[in-house]
């Protein structure tokens, strides 16, 4: 059952003249709207601060001298006078967010102007907390090339200080756009003298279409990510690009902002949004804390008409009130927008899944030193995909090795297929019915480290196998092999082989002659006390970074007792993928938080569904990666699934992933191989004395099209379970390869640091696999550069993360 909560939507009148109090949110409440915005000062404060300031200008007496004002606020405004303020301490308030002047102008390059802006400032957040206001919204950085948007940060810096329990919004547009500047009477910047106007001007809008993600950054920087600041997003008429989009969709957007002028009329002439807008604002509608909508100058409320010396103290209307609220159909924009609401397509799989773990940072499951619970195998075993594609895998395997004739490890014809790390044993009831479905013997082995696990799986061989696997509660590094009651030379052996069938070329042990076939098989299998090969080793040992769980070292550990010709490791191969991201929710939740727990927590990778969370190396076509070193990156065979925006599905998993692309042309992110593993590595002795060879390094270029700031990589995985059986977490190919699978979440590797990226620039990453044969971790460190022509300059470098402290025990 999908969880849909209601739209929470609120009224704004700029230009609101009604009295606060319990008519006004009466009247807001029966016009269906769940809250409105409310002015802390009134028009009278306003005319007093210009008052004083123009007073002040006039005045030749005043030292208004650049060099002494900087510092000091030589025009001071008095404190607030119950004129200047309609709020009073109500429990109305509850239903009224805040709105600061929208006249101030704390970016002003005029000393005197910013001076007076952050003083109105001040009083206001200060008298609108001791109110118990809780939210309240800034108007954001003027749109004009001189705004200091360093000076505006610096005064949403004091105003945070102003009142501990307050959340404040900045109110910003999407883009630059002229028409979206609003003139306005009595506007301070109108105010600013003339010799200090564009007295810093900064360097030529250089953030383009990113200008006022920018003026953001530089805001919520200052503020060092401050979970208290937020953002008032406008959408407005005309869009900006989908990077722009994409940009947003990654930051603490907690209230979307539609004006009138949003909306067009559609064919019956009501208020209607373009479809994508509507798409946009779904998009953000799905985000784990839902955003709240304010419509913007639509309507003005209606106050109840009061009976001359009627009054009501209850929480309820008069009846008289009542019966002169204005009505509930009111304001079409409202209704529009309600509407909007029911427009929203229901959970797929991974959102129901995931819903509530979005950007959740979750400790890496170390399943060969932490015996798991039974919830956690249970969760592992909801997937709809996994299971299933390693039947596929297993049958496939099984299918090729009786009609490729090769001989079986058990003398007795059976194919030795072994799970390995088997859990509460799902991929043994998968391997019994690949067998079934092929119509091929298998002789089964399970084997389990956890005491817990191997419980059940006893269990379940009573009363879903007939009893017909072996088990063996064994770390499979230790593990002596299958084995028999029966002396082997006794057996007669059969083999599951066409006689006339050709044989493997190359495989020198593989004969067409049944005597043959019995002396290769004494030769591959050199029984020792009973004791013979596996076949087909299966393991799900996976991580979300394919071999952070190390799968590696563990089927290194096993693969002696893998048929040494023919053995099938399922998986046969894993890769490990990453791409540099922004994703600021996640940098404030470390470094604000866990680092105060666990000093290390910005250099430990973490296992999140990442969703507020923008790709860093986009394009908009397939694009050829650059590797900084040998290993090839990802080809990914189709993007499909990333330019279908009708796909509800690829939508959601691309969500889960990091992937939203909220409107019709959607970047495709640069997502690189880091490395991969092949198993049986018969590269290595078994069991391997040291782990060196499992180590791995590399180092990839991410072209860089769009400003950002990277906070980590984002790290994913693919597998080929079996030729032509594929899993993958990798938003470029998990559609084709394994839709629909909800195990695995990516991997977050953080920067303690964010590293500003310039456009037109690129990131260098580079990443390793460490190991001093007892433990693993990961090292990774992240190198900016713009590009002058064919050199490249350093802007930025973080330093070398290393997960060391907290590896993954052998
Ligand atoms: C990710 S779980 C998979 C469980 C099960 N095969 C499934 O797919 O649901 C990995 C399992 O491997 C086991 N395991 C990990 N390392 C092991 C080792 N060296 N020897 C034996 N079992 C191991 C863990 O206890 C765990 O049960």
């Amino acid at each position: 059952m999908d969880n849909i909560i209601p739209f929470l939507i609120g009224h704004h009148d700029s230009k609101r003249n009604a009295p606060i109090g319990r008519d006004l949110i009466l009247s807001a409440h029966s016009a269906n709207y769940d809250m409105l915005t409310f002015p802390i000062t009134t028009s009278h404060f306003h005319s007093r601060v210009l008052s004083v300031l123009s007073a002040a200008f006039s005045d030749a007496s005043t030292n208004l001298d650049e060099s002494s004002s900087r510092n000091a606020a030589p025009v001071a405004i008095e404190p607030l006078s119950p004129a200047d303020t309609q709020l009073t301490p109500d429990e109305s308030l509850n239903s009224i967010i805040g709105t600061t002047s929208s006249w101030i102008d704390l970016g002003s390059t005029d000393p005197i102007i910013a001076d007076i802006s952050r003083q109105v400032l001040r009083l206001e957040l200060a008298y609108a907390a001791f109110c118990g206001v809780t939210h309240v919204v800034i108007y954001g950085p003027r749109q004009n090339s001189s705004c200091d948007v360093a000076a505006y940060a610096r005064a949403v810096l004091n105003g945070l200080d102003q009142g501990p329990y307050m959340q404040l919004y900045i109110w910003t547009n999407t883009h630059s756009d002229p028409a979206n500047i609003k003139e306005q009477v009595g506007d301070l910047a109108s105010f600013a003298r003339r010799e200090y106007v564009h007295a810093h001007p900064q360097s030529d809008d250089s953030g383009g279409a990113f200008e006022r993600w920018q003026a953001w950054d530089t805001i919520r920087s200052i503020c060092s990510y401050s979970t208290r600041l937020n953002l008032a997003l406008s959408i407005a008429k005309s869009l900006p690009t989908p990077s722009v989009l994409s940009r947003w969709y990654s930051e603490p957007v907690r209230i979307l902002t539609l004006d009138s002028s949003t909306f067009r009329k559609n064919a019956k002439g009501y208020p209607a949004l373009p479809l994508e807008h509507q798409e946009y604002i779904l998009q953000l509608m799905r985000l784990k804390t839902q955003p709240w909508l304010l419509i913007c100058d639509a309507t003005t409320l209606n106050l109840p008409r009061s009976q001359p010396g009627e009054k009501n103290e209850s929480n309820f209307p008069s009846l008289n009130q009542a019966a002169n609220m204005p009505s509930v159909e009111g304001d079409p924009h409202l209704q529009y927008v309600r509407h909007l609401q029911t427009k929203r397509s229901g959970m797929n799989a991974m959102d129901q899944f995931g819903a509530g773990y979005q950007d959740y940072l979750q400790a890496p499951l170390q399943p060969l030193t932490v015996n798991l619970e039974s919830v956690t195998y249970e969760v592992f075993e909801k997937d709809p995909i996994k299971y299933e594609w390693y039947e596929r895998a297993i049958a496939r395997a099984l299918h090729d090795w009786i009609e490729q004739g090769k001989p079986t490890s058990n003398p007795d014809g059976r194919v030795v297929v072994a799970v390995v790390g088997a859990g509460r044993g799902p991929l043994v009831s998968r391997a019994l019915k690949a067998a079934e479905d092929t119509g091929i013997d298998i002789d089964v082995w399970a084997l389990e480290k956890n005491p817990n696990a191997f419980v059940l799986l006893q269990r379940h061989n009573e009363t879903r196998w007939n009893g017909g696997v072996s088990l063996v509660k064994s770390d499979m590094r230790t593990w002596l092999g299958p084995q028999t009651n029966q002396n082997l030379s006794t057996i007669r052996k059969t083999y599951n082989i066409d006689p006339d069938g050709a044989e493997q070329a190359g495989s020198p042990q593989a004969r067409t002659n049944p005597e043959d076939q019995n002396l290769s098989a004494s030769s591959i299998l050199m029984p020792q006390n009973n004791r013979y090969k596996v076949d087909i080793l299966i393991s799900e040992l996976l991580g979300s970074f394919a071999d952070n769980e190390l799968s590696p070292e563990c089927l290194d550990g096993v693969q002696h007792l893998l048929n040494p010709v023919h053995g099938i490791s399922i998986p046969a191969s894993y890769t490990a993928h990453f791409a540099p991201v922004a994703a600021p929710k996640l940098h404030a939740d470390i470094s604000l938080s866990m680092v105060n727990v666990n000093p290390t927590a910005a250099e430990i990778p973490y296992v999140v569904m990442l969703d507020q969370v923008d790709f860093l190396s986009t394009s908009t076509s397939p694009s050829s990666p650059v590797p900084h070193t040998a290993p090839s990156p990802t080809k990914p065979k189709t993007f499909a699934s990333l330019l279908s925006k009708s796909s509800r599905q690829s939508s959601a998993s691309a969500a889960s992933n990091g992937t939203n692309k909220p409107t019709a042309t959607p970047s495709i992110p640069t997502i690189y191989t880091a490395w991969s593993f092949h198993h049986p590595n018969h590269s290595i002795r078994s069991p391997p004395t040291a782990n060196a060879h499992n180590a791995r390094h590399c180092k990839f270029s991410f072209p860089v099209s769009n400003p950002g700031n990277c906070h980590g990589l984002g790290g994913y995985f693919e597998t080929v379970l079996y030729p032509g059986v594929e899993l993958s977490t990798n938003p470029l190919t998990m559609e084709e390869k394994s839709a629909g699978m909800i195990s695995w979440f990516p991997i977050f590797f953080p920067l303690k640091l964010p590293i500003f990226l310039p456009e037109g620039g690129v990131v260098d990453v580079s990443m390793w696999r460490q190991t001093d044969d007892r433990k693993v971790w990961y090292e990774w460190l992240v190198e900016a550069y713009v590009l002058q022509g064919s050199r490249r300059i350093k802007v930025g470098s973080s330093e070398l993360h290393s997960s060391e402290k907290e590896a993954c025990l052998m």
